[in-house]
């Protein structure tokens, strides 16, 4: 299966980059798994909220194929356990999903569009948290998914 999380901007804090690669250098070789950063709008200043999210949801869609799976991160999301994500993810390798799209909003979150294509939306929190933040506790819920399926002794309940 691919696993991809698409982000807007640069992971402009070190720290954060520095541990989200930690956690992507532990996902499971057969995972195919790929980061997205969007580039940031150049001329963010000079528009609204809507016409932001109206253009980074073209980007977001852009990168995007039909069959994909999409989950739209966000907080009023179904907040699932760290069992019930890992028994998600083994469901779709089950349903043989090719593509499993994990899409992380900007600061004003999703135009209408992203949300009308996600198959799902997932929250992490009912807590909102910076986009930059999502990306890393995202990946570190997906290695600790991957943990939990091969047994290791990561996760403990
Ligand atoms: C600063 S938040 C934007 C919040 C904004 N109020 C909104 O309308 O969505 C940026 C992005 O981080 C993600 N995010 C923030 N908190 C989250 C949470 N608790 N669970 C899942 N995703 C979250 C969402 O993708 C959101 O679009």
């Amino acid at each position: 299966m691919n696993i991809t999380t698409i982000c807007i901007g640069k992971t402009d804090e070190k720290a954060i980059e520095l541990l989200l690669q930690k956690y992507e250098n532990r996902l499971p070789s057969h995972i195919n798994y790929q980061r997205i950063e969007i580039p940031d709008l150049k001329n963010r200043k000079n528009l609204s909220e809507i016409q932001q999210k109206q253009k980074e949801g073209e980007q977001i869609l852009s990168k995007i194929q039909n069959t994909d799976f999409v989950i739209i991160m966000d907080e009023k999301g179904k907040q699932p356990t760290s069992m019930q994500f890992a028994q998600d993810i083994q469901n779709y390798m089950n349903q043989s999903v090719k593509n499993l799209v994990f899409v992380i909003g900007g600061p004003y979150g999703f135009d209408e569009p992203v949300y009308q294509r996600g198959n799902k939306k997932m929250s992490l929190s009912n807590m909102t948290f910076t986009h930059q933040m999502v990306r890393l506790f995202l990946t570190e819920q997906i290695y600790r998914g991957f943990s939990i399926l091969q047994g290791k002794p990561y996760h403990h309940e």
